[in-house]
């Protein structure tokens, strides 16, 4: 392709498609699916050029609109999206007045270049210059100090690598890593997870005979600590409350040996249904789906005070996710609602177990308003509970706990003596993740 029909036809395709994503009714990963489906004239080149200005684009969504408000100021989204595309061009590819001389924009460049450069950068808020909402700036400053929220922001703004859970019951860490690696898809171990593998870069990895064979899954590696902290054990019953399409399920049924039995709860048929094809890759027979009207479903009553262990992967804002899902930053956030809706789940799922039994509560937020204020809360309402640390005897624990003393020596001790898992992308190069192990005594 010639650089002027490169760049006409790419700048095309990546403010077209961002028109799509803008308005945030469907995740950006499946608005860009679709629209790569229905342009099947794009070639891969084409489609990395345009899913990542799109993703650029929404990454730095805050600066760029402060950047050019006057421009667009009256404009609908549909008519903003190749401003902000040219902008994010401008700011991060260095693309000049010059650049877009072929293109659709070639009219407005100018205007746009000038104002990038006249813009006094001093004149950005906080939540703008990290590229957060107000909202999750503000909720973020009730636990952070100022530094760290950049840090933090800068961190969650940068692309997510790629990590793979290698599926034990089928292979071991090693010898998917060679094979892998045999097909030019090289990764290494991860730091913390002992079951994963990371890769710096995306590839078609559901195209090898390895993913084929079940041998892993897509899961980012602070997400594989989860299941683990529920310390899992063959033949228990273990309910996965919050299952969605079950990540943390087929973990959980590898953990058990295939043994026992996972009941995977969800309000949504769709997700849980989502996990059939990945149980039978993964050759996990003992999950059981169990769709929910909501948590306090009469069917819930099958098992109150008969799990030996629950996992609540409450839904959340998704912050600690912004690395994978940029869009998120730009939804509305309804943080009281959701508060509200973890409360009453973990509530329901505090009844489903034994005396001695074991909760973890979930969330990929890095919001203390998700996270240890609804511990908290239940903590204070459930004197039957306790937060119990991760003992010795714990499968794995002191590998895990070793890694992570390396990296971080307070997670570890928060980890070791707490049962509380804080992980953070600046901090540990995960996702923003929070698990809380809690445990009901033996006699209450
Ligand atoms: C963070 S996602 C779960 C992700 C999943 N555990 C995994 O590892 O892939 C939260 C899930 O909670 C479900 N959910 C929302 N409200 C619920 C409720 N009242 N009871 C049970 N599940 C609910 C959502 O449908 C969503 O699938």
């Amino acid at each position: 392709m010639s650089a002027v029909r490169f760049a006409r036809t790419r700048f095309r395709q990546a403010s077209e498609l961002l028109a799509l994503v803008l308005p945030g009714q469907y995740p950006a990963d499946s608005v860009i699916e679709r629209y790569f489906k229905a342009h099947r004239e794009m070639g891969s080149q084409d489609r990395g050029f345009a899913a990542e200005t799109v993703y650029g684009c929404l990454r730095r969504l805050g600066e760029i609109r402060a950047t050019i408000q006057p421009l667009i100021d009256d404009m609908n989204e549909e008519r903003q999206a190749p401003y902000i595309t040219a902008a994010y061009l401008v700011m991060a590819q260095g693309w000049q007045t010059k650049s877009f001389a072929d293109t659709e924009f070639n009219r407005e460049a100018e205007t746009l270049v000038k104002q990038i450069r006249q813009f006094d950068k001093t004149r950005l808020s906080e939540a703008e210059r990290c590229n957060l909402s107000d909202t999750v700036y503000q909720a973020l400053s009730t636990t952070f100090t100022s530094d760290d929220i950049q840090r933090l922001a800068q961190a969650l703004n940068q692309p997510a690598p790629v990590d793979l859970r290698v599926n034990t019951a089928k292979t071991d860490r090693e010898r998917l890593q060679r094979e892998l690696g045999a097909q030019g898809f090289d990764c290494e171990p991860t730091r913390l997870s002992v079951w994963g593998l990371r890769r710096a870069q995306r590839g078609p990895l559901f195209n090898t005979p390895a993913f084929k064979q079940g041998q892993f899954e897509l899961q980012d590696e602070a997400s594989q600590l989860v299941s683990w902290l529920l310390a899992p054990k063959p033949r228990e019953t273990i309910v996965d409350f919050c299952a969605g399409a079950g990540g943390k399920s087929l973990h959980l049924s590898q953990l058990m040996r295939n043994r026992g039995k996972v009941i995977a709860c969800d309000i949504s048929a769709r997700r849980l249904e989502q996990m059939s094809p990945r149980l039978r890759r993964a050759g996990c027979d003992n999950v059981q789906l169990q769709p929910l009207a909501d948590e306090h479903d009469p069917i819930l009553g099958n098992w109150r005070e008969q799990a030996d262990a629950v996992l609540v992967d409450a839904p959340c804002s998704g912050t600690g996710t912004y690395r994978r899902n940029p869009d998120l930053k730009w939804r509305s956030l309804d943080l009281p609602a959701l508060n509200a809706l973890q409360a009453s789940i973990l509530q329901s799922a505090g009844r489903l177990l034994k005396p001695g039994g074991r909760l973890v509560y979930a969330t990929c937020s890095v919001l203390s308003q998700e996270n240890e204020a609804i511990v908290d809360q239940f903590l204070a309402d459930h004197p039957q509970f306790e937060r119990v640390g991760v003992d010795r005897q714990y499968e794995d624990s002191e590998a895990i706990l070793a890694s992570l003393q390396t990296i971080d020596a307070s997670a570890a001790e928060a980890l070791r003596t707490q049962g509380t898992l804080r992980l953070y992308p600046h901090l540990h190069q995960t996702d923003g993740f929070f698990a809380q192990r809690l445990q009901r005594k033996a006699s209450a």
